[in-house]
């Protein structure tokens, strides 16, 4: 097969040398800040779990104040609250603002005198079975809630008059008017059957059905009579199934006009091409049939967002679209769609970042804000229209959700060596953070280093590596060294803090921690990204060997104890790499939501893009998907591996991971399966991620690669032969 002609095995980084340009170096100090060093130790999964998790940042009117959710979790009772907080950027102290468990999703009203949120309370007699809207003054009191709506609230946006709200919400298309819907929706909980039944391709996604024989609809709240209206009855129109979130319509600024993202095909599926549709809107109802603005078979729009009032009346739409006529691996673009001429065009084709939404337009109408990664951090960008060139707002770390109002910004940052926190920026001033929710306890934590580096991996690149060191690290020492290598195979690891595969936590185990941003990643341009297309497998697993050689050349790395671990696409890598690198070299992997076999892999939620990614659909060229396959390669597998999987994971079903067990079992390899009945792609209660980590480490702590097994750095294509399988037990206490 062509993409195969090169053996995986060959190592293009055999000679890899570490280089560490400015740019890209970001040591940190041990430890946050500056507290007695006797105090601190290493952090543990407890440490992990009693850190409170701020959300994205929503904005007063005035900009003086920030509304956030905060979710605290305990792992004695194996639950998480949320609650929500006013954060003043001016100096103030922060202000518990409700005291509900599930409160989330704040948001300020134009007129800054209410915040609305979702949350399912017990309230005036009644307990929200599922998610529904609330108000609140900003300077407290009962909230107040504003919907009862059965089956929910899925997202919301305040009309500019903050006297209106549009919400998503569930309906059933072929019914007219709340009470025909709430009568559905009893009669569906009261069936006495449980089958899904559906013609759909695509129905269920991630860890969830999508709700049967039911679409997104916008509807209308008017707050001064709560009256509701569907904007969609009567229409093809519905929102995103898979997402239907606040970024996928936007209100006019004087609220006479919605646009929003709809796939017109009569068939939604996961690859589906939207187009942008507006209505408009005579008081409470629709003015007309919905119009398509923009609307182009090969190109996929999303995201919109209405220019402010401009003072001539012009009025234009930005928004994301990707070319996926070109190819499924085309970067998200910003476009412009302008009301005068009816013509959109691609601002960013010169950039060569994916934009990501939420867009926030700044107040001239002349740029826009957003984030968009860029080697492994992901900054906050203000993209200007008129030079088409884009400038860092904020740099460095990971900023998730944003505002400006009244030229302040507000936006959630986390680092390696820090979970999201709010900062503010003001016009002429530093960055200042607005919070300290985790101080304390990160105060008592010694975290260690961390830096990056680059080694030459496949096809002569560039490849970036960062290392993540223990608080005690010694490098007169040998340490054990673990990869965790990262999921999509479109994403990164980069400064960003991970709840689930927390960098920090593994190294506290006494191991070095290597994350490889190997070709594919998302953050370094679209050539990068793409490289990899119908060759799975193939020049991450050189970028992947190129960072062993390069870490087993240090002083300080144990051979012995050198492990690949990663999860999902990453999962994938190690599977791979058990079937196409000799015994001897990795100790141990560990396998999270691993996609083993690409054929099984049709079972998943994603199965549309294979062709795209894989370059053929498995009854076509069977032997294409399985060279990309690890399962292919089982006969090679003889490297000791732990399995874990969930069992609500619809994006790489369970039975990809128990296959593989099976297999490793079959074949008499040494394994160990974790599997959870109740967790999905990833790990999401307390308990049970304690239970992941202690496992994970256990598996590692307790393989080590027996001397005689050793193996030397790699050289070209050749490797000193590995002579046993088997490896070694040590006598080191699983941690
Ligand atoms: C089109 S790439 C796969 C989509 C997606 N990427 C973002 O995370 C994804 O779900 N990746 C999984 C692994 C996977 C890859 C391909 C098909 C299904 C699953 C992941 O790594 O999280």
């Amino acid at each position: 097969m062509a993409t195969r002609k090169r053996s995986p095995r060959a190592p293009t980084g055999a000679t890899a040398t570490a280089t560490a340009p400015p740019a890209d170096t970001d040591a940190a100090p041990a430890g946050g800040p500056a507290a007695s060093p006797p105090a601190r130790q290493p952090i543990t999964v407890n440490d992990l779990w009693q850190m409170e998790r701020v959300g994205p940042p929503s904005l007063s009117p005035d900009g003086a104040q920030a509304v956030v959710a905060v979710q605290r979790f305990s792992m004695d009772e194996n639950l998480g609250r949320t609650r929500l907080w006013l954060l003043s950027t001016l100096g103030g102290a922060p202000r518990a603002l409700t005291s509900g468990d599930k409160d989330t999703e704040p948001a300020w009203s134009p007129r800054g005198d209410r915040i609305a949120f979702l949350s399912r309370r017990e309230q005036e007699g009644s307990k929200d079975e599922e998610a529904q809207l609330y108000l609140i003054a900003p300077d407290g009191g009962e909230a107040r809630r504003v919907t009862s709506r059965a089956g929910g609230i899925e997202a919301f946006k305040w009309f500019p008059d903050g006297r209106r709200i549009a919400f998503i919400a569930w309906v059933w298309p072929d019914e007219r008017g709340s009470e025909a819907q709430a009568r559905r929706h009893q009669a569906w909980k009261d069936r006495k059957t449980s089958g899904y039944v559906t013609s759909e391709p695509l129905y269920r996604f991630w860890d969830h059905h999508l709700p049967q024989d039911r679409v997104p609809h916008l509807h209308l709240l008017n707050l001064d009579d709560g009256s509701v209206t569907d904007l969609f009855e009567g229409t093809p129109c519905e929102l995103s199934r898979t997402e239907p979130t606040a970024s996928g319509f936007d209100i006019s600024p004087d609220g006479r006009r919605i646009v929003f993202a709809f796939n017109p095909a009569p068939e939604k599926r996961i690859d589906g091409r939207q187009a942008l549709y507006e209505i408009e809107l005579d008081g409470a109802r629709l003015a007309g049939a919905p119009r398509a603005i923009v609307q182009d078979e090969a190109w996929d729009c999303h995201s919109p967002r209405y220019s402010p009032a401009a003072a001539d009346g012009s009025e234009r739409v930005a928004f994301i679209a990707s070319h996926q006529g070109i190819k499924h691996t085309m970067p998200q673009q910003l476009a412009v769609w302008e009301r005068e001429s009816g013509r959109w065009q691609v601002e960013s084709a010169a950039w060569d970042h994916d934009v990501e939404a939420p867009l926030h337009w700044e107040d001239d109408g002349q740029a826009l804000l957003f984030g968009a990664e860029e080697r492994g951090a992901r900054h906050l960008w203000r993209f200007d229209l008129p030079d088409q060139r884009a400038e860092r707002v904020h740099a460095g770390g990971w900023v998730g959700g944003f505002d400006k109002v009244a030229g302040t910004v507000a936006l959630a940052l986390d680092t390696l060596d820090h979970p999201p926190q709010i900062l503010a920026l003001l016009p002429g001033e530093p960055p200042r953070r607005i919070e300290a929710f985790n101080d304390a306890l990160l105060a008592r934590l010694a975290l260690g280093r961390n830096e990056v580096l680059q080694v030459t991996g496949a096809r002569g690149d560039a490849v970036q590596v960062r290392l993540v060191f223990p608080p005690d690290f010694d490098p007169a020492r040998r340490w054990p060294v673990v990869h965790t290598i990262h999921g999509g195979p479109h994403a990164a690891f980069g400064d960003n803090w991970h709840w689930r595969w927390n960098h920090h936590l593994l190294a506290a185990a006494g191991q070095v921690v290597a994350c490889v941003n190997y070709h594919g990643s998302s953050g370094f341009g679209h050539a990068f990204a793409d490289s990899i297309t119908h060759r799975w497998g193939e020049l991450e697993l050189q970028d992947i060997e190129a960072a062993s050689d390069w870490l087993l050349a240090q002083p300080w790395a144990d051979p012995q104890r050198l492990y690949a671990t990663g999860g999902s696409y990453g999962g994938y890598m190690v599977a791979w790499m058990n079937g196409h690198v000799p015994a001897g070299r990795y100790a141990a992997y560990v396998c999270h939501a691993g996609c083993f076999d690409w054929t099984a892999m049709f079972a998943d939620d994603a199965y549309d893009w294979y062709a795209k990614e894989l370059g053929a659909w498995y009854w076509d060229d069977p032997a294409r998907i399985a060279a990309q396959s690890p399962h292919s390669r089982a006969g090679h597998m003889s490297t000791p591996t732990l399995v874990i999987h969930g069992a609500l994971d619809y994006r790489v079903p369970d039975a990809q991971g128990l296959a593989y067990y099976n297999t490793l079992k079959a074949r008499r390899v040494d394994a160990r399966l974790l599997w959870f009945p109740d967790e999905n792609h990833w790990v999401l209660k307390p308990a049970n991620s304690r239970l992941w980590y202690e496992e994970f480490q256990a598996w590692l702590s307790s393989h080590v690669l027996a001397p005689a097994q050793t193996p030397a750095v790699m050289v070209g294509t050749k490797r000193l032969a590995a002579t046993k399988t088997t490896a070694a037990r040590s006598r080191r206490k699983p941690v």
